[in-house]
Parts: C-alpha cells; sequence; structure tokens
C-alpha cells in the first residue's frame, strides 16, 4: 500500500509563529506574450516574481508550485494583458484559501520596438527595458508599468563656454579686417573655427506610472513615444549621415541639464493625468566621471517616494 508522501507545508507546525508581508519566489524564467496598444502580440522573455502573504501566523508555508503553475498556464494559454494580470493574482489568493489575504507579481522584460530613423526613413530595432508590477490586496487591484528610456543630453554649460571660445577665435583671426562673407564662411566650417564642441552623454530615465485600476490595456509603444518626442534625441537606431546631421542639430536645439529633463517630464506626466508618477533622470556625464541624477514623483501622500 503506498504511503502518502508528507506534506511539511500542509501538515508541520510553523517553528516560530508569525505573519510575513510576503513570501514566493523571484526570478522565474516565462516566456510571454505582450498584448500592448499599437503593436502586434510581442514573445518577451520575462523573469517574473511572485508573491502572497502570509497572513495565518502558525501556518508552515505557502505553496509554491501553486504560483509558479498559475503563471505558467499565463504563459502558455493566455497573453499578458492588465485582465490576465489580475486572474492570476486572483487564482494566486484562492489557491492560497485562508493562509493569504494579498498577491503580488511582477514581469521584469526587454521589449524589441522598431523604431523611425531621424530622416532617411530608414528602420531598426531597439530594446526598451520594462517592468510591470501587480498587487491586489481585499480586491483593491494596482497596476505600475515600468520603463526606461535612453537618449542623449548636452550640457547648455558647456555649449555656452564653447560658443565663447569659437566667439574669442572670431576676433582672433578677423580682427581689424574687412569682413569677406566667403573666407568666414570658409572658416566657420573648419576646426579652427569651430574649435570647442560641449560635452554630451548618453542618459537614461527610469520611468513609472501607475495605471488606473480599470486599465484594459497596456499602452508601452505610447507611453515611449510621448516621453522621447518630449526629449527630442533619444538613442537612435537606423542612422545615414542625414540622420546624424539631424540628430546634431536636435542636440544643439535641445540643450538640458538633468533638471531641464526632469522638468520636460514632469510636466508632460502632470498633464496626462497618471494617477502617480516616479521619474529618475541619469546623465551619466562624460564631463565628469559621477552622474547627474534628478527625481521628481507626483508627490502623492501614499505615493511613489523618491
Ligand atoms: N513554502 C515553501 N515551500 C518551499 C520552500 N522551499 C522549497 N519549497 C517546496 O515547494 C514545494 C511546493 O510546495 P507545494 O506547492 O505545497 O507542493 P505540493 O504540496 O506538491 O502541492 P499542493 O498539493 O498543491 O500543496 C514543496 O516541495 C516545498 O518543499 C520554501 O522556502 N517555502
Amino acid at each position: 500500500m503506498p504511503t502518502s508522501m508528507p506534506d511539511i507545508a500542509h501538515s508541520a507546525d510553523a517553528l516560530q509563529e508569525g505573519k510575513l508581508d510576503w513570501v514566493g519566489m523571484g526570478n522565474i524564467e516565462l516566456p510571454l506574450l505582450l498584448s500592448s496598444k499599437g503593436l502586434n502580440d510581442t514573445p518577451v522573455t520575462a523573469k517574473a516574481d511572485a508573491f502572497v502573504s502570509l497572513d495565518r501566523e502558525d501556518a508552515k508555508g505557502i505553496h509554491m508550485s501553486r504560483l509558479f503553475l498559475a503563471l505558467d498556464s499565463l504563459s502558455c494559454e493566455q497573453t499578458l494583458t492588465p485582465a490576465t494580470i489580475r486572474s492570476v493574482l486572483d487564482s494566486f489568493i484562492t489557491s492560497h484559501e485562508g493562509l493569504s489575504h494579498s498577491a503580488k507579481v511582477t514581469f521584469h522584460f526587454e521589449l524589441p520596438l522598431r523604431r523611425a530613423s531621424l530622416l532617411s526613413g530608414k528602420q531598426g530595432w531597439k530594446n526598451y527595458p520594462v517592468m510591470i508590477t501587480a498587487n491586489l490586496a481585499n480586491g483593491r487591484f494596482n497596476l505600475e508599468l515600468a520603463v526606461d528610456v535612453t537618449y542623449s543630453s548636452t550640457c547648455p554649460c558647456s555649449a555656452a563656454l564653447a560658443r565663447q571660445l569659437i566667439q574669442n577665435a572670431f576676433e582672433e583671426k578677423f580682427a581689424d579686417q574687412s569682413l569677406d562673407h566667403a573666407s568666414v564662411h570658409a572658416w566657420l566650417g573648419t576646426t579652427e573655427g569651430i574649435l570647442a564642441t560641449p560635452h554630451s552623454q548618453r542618459s537614461v530615465t527610469n520611468i513609472k506610472v501607475k495605471l488606473d485600476e480599470h486599465c484594459q490595456e497596456f499602452d508601452i509603444l505610447g507611453l515611449v513615444n510621448m516621453v522621447e518626442d518630449e526629449l527630442k534625441t533619444p538613442v537612435q537606431a537606423a542612422v545615414k549621415r542625414e540622420d546624424e546631421q539631424e540628430f546634431a542639430r536636435l542636440n544643439g536645439q535641445n540643450l538640458m541639464f538633468c533638471e531641464d529633463a526632469a522638468r520636460k517630464l514632469k510636466a508632460l506626466f502632470e498633464a496626462e493625468n497618471y494617477p502617480d508618477y516616479y521619474i529618475k533622470i541619469n546623465h551619466y556625464e562624460s564631463l565628469h566621471a559621477h552622474d547627474a541624477v534628478a527625481y521628481a514623483v507626483k508627490g502623492l501622500k501614499d505615493g511613489y517616494r523618491v
């Protein structure tokens, strides 16, 4: 007569009694089919973190396989949408009847998006790090979308200092001469003329937006487009020389301290009326060995903190 297997999580007493905020698994490998506005359903390779609260003080443990198998069904049978995430969290809680009142899940993945070049009409892929976090507690569903957008920032102070050097060089070159249009024009096209350029650097904004709890559809493309249109100088995918020249113009016409970038996005997100938002600006300075950093949040009492 086969004996039944011991079920420690079910039968054993807790070594030490007490509630736990979250118990579960981290870094679960999970292929998903993402559904997001403006995109074909996109296969992504995600890492998932899955948790329930342990509210019964004398319970030995949760049932991890139940969380794992609920995520496996999401991966194999459904697309990733706000509704399917909510139903996964529902199943986390119902599969832990009497043990858990709350559940949360996080999906981290890279989303490949087709990006158009500035002028040449070419296209190329760019990957965007995305994190979707959801939790369900006492019937309240919270959903958050986080994305990183990489761009170029050119320093306004450095640009002013470079312009001064160019003016000084002009004085030196053409002092006490009648100005000949052609020779000035030629001089401006030389490194002797434009003898200084401002420093610019690759920069990343980490963005988190709280989505409405009745949100039906992710719009990751819309969020990325809105941020890149506002910053004007996202790093490029396909670049021909005409694109590179336009990129140089955009950098020259959109000089940005980290404060400027943060204020631009704060104003944008205020206008978009997100329930809450978090912005971190990282300028990985080419002038310094350290970064220039700025933060902005909506400032709600129970909202994002910096
Ligand atoms: N709760 C908990 N389980 C763990 C941990 N480490 C490993 N496990 C194992 O997770 C496995 C899955 O637990 P359960 O989901 O309860 O597995 P099960 O009893 O076969 O499934 P059910 O019949 O649905 O309860 C068990 O074999 C546990 O030993 C841990 O730190 N905490």
